[in-house]
């Protein structure tokens, strides 16, 4: 039994994989590395052997793979940042300074587009990275997820105050906002397909029809429906931990 883990800004997710590219046996989204060690605990048969990859900072990543080692024996492979993987080469002019979250899901992208894709990952962050048919990164973009941009307005606005279960009710349509809550909802949706749809262009002013659009994330479902074609793969990120660090 491996344990993945990809551990983001805001949540943790993990998965139990029976071996390197098998069957999924358990998994689920955590708050914090106590929370983890809990619902790790509870599970019929501990793992074995973990990989992960981490956009924290580096003394959080060493002390939740100290947490990991101590309450289950395990050690830990971190994914690190690589010049390239396979064909894929990383464009930044700096390779370590690519978040180690978008590498691995253009890595995933790739190996399952098998040509050129672009990726995108609506997290806390919004991000998207194009990768040409031979395996070379172009670079990518980010900006503020819906979480981000919800609190942003949230904190410095008077009179935008509303509460989850309001939040989450507003998006059961698209209309403009009639209330405050669906107003704000709405509209940062509106900015993450907008964001997707002007990728998207971009992509075709690339590479014309010849390309794969992926869409990961916990809000992917966002935006999925403004883009007709993409292809929604929830657990890209661990596709790619699988290839940067294989295990047998
Ligand atoms: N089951 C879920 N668990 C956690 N977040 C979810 C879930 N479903 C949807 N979301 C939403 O997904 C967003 C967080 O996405 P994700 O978990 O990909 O972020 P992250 O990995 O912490 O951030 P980033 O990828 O930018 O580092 C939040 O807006 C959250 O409300
Ligand atoms: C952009 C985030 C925060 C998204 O999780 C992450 O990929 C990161 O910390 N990246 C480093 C900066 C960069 O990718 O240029
Ligand atoms: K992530």
């Amino acid at each position: 039994m491996i344990l993945e883990l990809d551990c983001g800004n805001s949540f943790i997710k993990w998965r139990i994989v029976r071996s390197a590219f098998a069957t999924i046996v358990a998994g689920g989204v955590v708050d914090s590395d106590q929370a983890l060690v809990v619902a790790i605990k509870a599970l019929a048969s501990p793992p074995e052997r973990c990989r992960l990859v981490s956009v924290r900072s580096e003394e959080e990543t060493e002390s939740l793979g100290a947490l990991l080692s101590q309450h289950f024996g395990i050690s830990v492979m971190v994914a690190q940042p690589a010049r390239e993987v396979g064909s894929v080469r990383n464009g930044y002019d700096d390779y370590q300074r690519l978040g180690l979250d978008r590498w691995l899901a253009l890595l995933g992208g790739y190996h399952l587009a098998k040509g050129a894709c672009l990726v995108m990952d609506f997290g806390t962050a919004a991000k998207a990275d194009f990768v040409a048919a031979d395996g070379e990164h172009l670079g990518g973009y980010i900006c503020p997820g819906m979480p981000l941009m919800r609190s942003q307005l949230r904190t410095h606005t008077r009179r935008i105050r509303y509460d989850d279960a309001s939040a989450e009710r507003a998006l059961s349509s698209m209309t403009p906002g009639r209330s405050t809550v669906e107003a704000v909802e709405r509209g940062c949706v509106h900015m993450l397909q907008g964001f997707a749809r002007s990728q998207i262009e971009y992509a075709h002013a690339l590479w014309g029809e010849g390309f794969t659009v992926l869409l990961t994330g916990g809000d992917a479902p966002l935006v999925q429906e403004a883009v007709p074609h993409a292809r929604v793969v929830p657990d890209l990120v661990f596709v790619g931990l699988a290839l940067a660090c294989p295990l047998d």
